[in-house]
């Protein structure tokens, strides 16, 4: 099976112009076939306080009511996902820029109100492997913000962690896939304070430990959430780490296994 790598960067990349630039240098000349997720929620949390519009976030996930599907809908799929798509063209990479309605690649379901109503929020239910794979055999990279559709003409937010893993489930059927979630730090920490404490490799029983003890949580609880499914369901690998995990020379970071 050829290989497919699936990037995503978060808000703490994408909010510092000169880390997002590096990145997407490195994200350039990573050989092979590749697809970027980004997120955003930091410059939402910012457009939506300049509007006077409070954001809450609840389990890493934000309450989306109506005025801020439509802040989240100008900022991820209008704002940062256009921007890295320009950055993206001026390296010589001919990106494409989706959101989930976008050739119907990413279909959710808006998540029932349980404890917590979340609003707008969607959970995948199916990915569109094989019009995902047109763009890459047509030798476009795909660029996917952190937004989907439930088919009857609702935008759903979606947790940008979440599209990563669930695209690489989807693509899976096609290509032997590996997850790079780059963030700020050197991967997941044993201590927060001590940015030298990467684990460099966490299995099932040690991601219960940790998430027990409480050494997981805000941003990493989606990021991890999902990873054992998706290794069940056929991706490769799982990385975490900082963008210079995308070249060979840094083998410092969090690897997760089943
Ligand atoms: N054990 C941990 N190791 C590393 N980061 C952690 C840990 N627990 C919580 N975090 C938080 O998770 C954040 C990364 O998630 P998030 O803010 O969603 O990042 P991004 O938007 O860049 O993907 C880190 O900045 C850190 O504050
Ligand atoms: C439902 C939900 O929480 N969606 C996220 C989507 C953006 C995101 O995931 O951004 P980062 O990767 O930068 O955190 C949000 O609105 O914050």
């Amino acid at each position: 099976m050829e290989k497919l790598s699936i990037v995503k960067i978060g808000g703490n990349i994408i909010e510092d112009n000169a880390s997002l630039k590096a990145f997407l240098k490195l994200f350039a000349n990573l050989k092979g076939k590749k697809i970027l997720v980004h997120g955003g929620g930091k410059r939402a949390t910012h457009v939506a306080a300049k509007l006077g519009i409070e954001s809450k976030m609840v389990n890493g996930r934000r309450i989306t009511d109506a005025e801020t599907l439509e802040v989240i809908t100008m900022v991820y799929g209008g704002l940062v996902n256009k921007n890295i798509v320009a950055q993206l063209q001026s390296l010589q990479v001919d990106a494409i820029g989706l959101t989930g309605a976008d050739i119907n690649s990413i279909a959710s379901e808006k998540r029932p109100v349980k404890e917590v109503d979340f609003g707008f929020v969607g959970d995948v239910k199916k990915v569109a492997h094989k019009s995902i794979d047109k763009l890459i055999q047509a030798d476009f990279t795909p660029v996917f913000c952190a937004i989907t559709h439930d088919g009857k003409g609702q935008l759903l937010n979606t947790n940008a962690d979440t599209i990563t893993s669930q695209v690489a489930v989807g693509m899976s059927e096609l290509y032997e896939t590996s997850i790079y979630y780059c963030f700020e730090l050197d991967g997941v920490l044993r201590d927060i304070k001590d940015k030298k404490s990467v684990i460099k490799h966490i299995d099932v029983t040690l991601y219960k430990e940790l998430l027990e003890q409480g050494i997981i949580a805000d941003g990493m609880l989606p990021k991890l959430e999902n990873c054992f499914d998706a290794l069940n369901q056929g991706v490769k690998t799982i990385n975490m780490g900082n963008t210079s995990m995308l070249t060979q020379e840094n083998d410092n970071f969090t690897r997760i296994t089943l």
